[in-house]
């Protein structure tokens, strides 16, 4: 089974899976069973958050398989975030424990800063004054970042990495970092194929991890009017010629430009089917026409976070 995997190698020489399962909007009542199913499918990537509420349930599914001898867990790599009100530096080392203990692991295989923003440290996740709004803090990620180094010193993480962040922001982490991130998580689709932030990051041996692969179609704030990259009928074209479904054509085509992927799905079929990108390739034209479907189309643009002087998203081109 976990010769199903193709294998991509960090800039610390740990490895990981290039296609994991995404696990944000998994209801803890349905993620146990996708998590069970994935590894029976061959999947040893999963990507969680502590702020994806359901870590305990994954850590369930997790728990059960390495019991049942389906797997150990050296043959798994999981990754987890640092939600954005645990940036102060006091407050990392606890955050850490707390996803370890709900996915009931003795080490992650990558914990990734969640977000370069910090939010108030009021044990809210996602704390608001009266009108609704996000109450900020100024704790800078280089600080945070610089706090969660000695815990892979500790061996309670194996390899560290950021999501979310741009250009100038990953610059400023690998100035100051003894340990350089090894990822950076980011949206990634044919809408949105971040071709700067790709070369950047490949620059600096950043390897690119693509979130919202098939474009986030049960983010809670989809609209019925906008795009489903889904739905594309340009995408609907190449998936047809190729007797491939859409998703199968979008997993690979990140696969083929040589980053991580992790399409969330609780559905068996979609989770079997998903896995099942081994098998074909996407010419170069293909892959020239993907791209020409770029139009910086972000489907998780963090609103909330707007106005926050280091939201990702507002000053810099990339
Ligand atoms: N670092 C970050 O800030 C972020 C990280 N992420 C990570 O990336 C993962 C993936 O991104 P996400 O935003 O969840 O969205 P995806 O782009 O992976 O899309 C998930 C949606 O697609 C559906 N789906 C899955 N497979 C198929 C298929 N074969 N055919 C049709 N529909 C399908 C799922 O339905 P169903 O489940 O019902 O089968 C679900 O509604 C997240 O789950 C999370 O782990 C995502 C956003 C931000
Ligand atoms: C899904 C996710 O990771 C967000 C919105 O931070």
């Amino acid at each position: 089974m976990a010769s199903k995997n193709i294998i991509v190698k960090f800039s610390d020489g740990r490895k990981c899976p290039q296609l994991g399962l995404g696990t944000w909007k998994s209801k803890p009542g349905e993620v146990s069973q996708a998590v069970k199913d994935a590894i029976d499918i061959g999947y040893r990537h999963i990507d969680c958050a502590f702020v994806y509420g359901n870590e305990k349930e994954v850590g369930d599914a997790i728990t059960e398989k390495i019991k049942e001898g389906v797997v150990k867990r050296e043959d798994l790599f999981i990754t987890s975030k640092l939600w954005n009100t645990f940036h102060r530096p006091d407050l990392v080392r606890g955050a850490l424990m707390k996803s370890l203990q709900n996915l009931n692991l003795e080490y992650l295989d990558l914990y990734l800063i969640h977000w370069p923003q910090a939010y108030k440290e009021d044990g809210e996740l996602f704390p608001a004054d009266e009108n609704g709004k996000i109450q900020f803090s100024d704790v800078d990620y280089v600080d945070t970042w610089k706090a969660l180094e000695p815990l892979q010193a500790e061996g309670l993480v194996k390899s560290l990495g950021v999501s979310n962040f741009n250009s100038r922001q990953l610059d400023r982490v690998l100035e100051i970092a003894s340990i350089k991130p090894v990822v950076n998580q980011v949206e990634c689709h044919p809408y949105l194929i971040q071709r700067k932030l790709k070369e950047f990051c490949s620059s600096r041996g950043v390897m690119l991890a693509a979130y919202s692969p098939l474009g986030s179609p049960d983010r809670p704030w989809a609209k019925p009017d906008e795009p489903r990259l889904l739905d594309d009928a340009r995408l609907k074209a190449i998936a047809d010629r190729l007797g491939r479904t859409v998703a199968q054509v979008l997993i690979r085509y990140q696969l083929e430009r040589g980053n991580i992927v992790v399409p969330k799905s609780v559905t068996r079929s979609r989770i079997e089917s998903n896995f099942s990108v081994l098998d074909f390739q996407l010419s170069k034209e293909d892959l020239e026409l993907i791209d020409s479907f770029d139009c910086n189309g972000r489907f998780v643009p963090m609103t909330a976070s707007l106005g926050h002087k280091h939201h990702p998203f507002e000053n810099d081109e990339f």
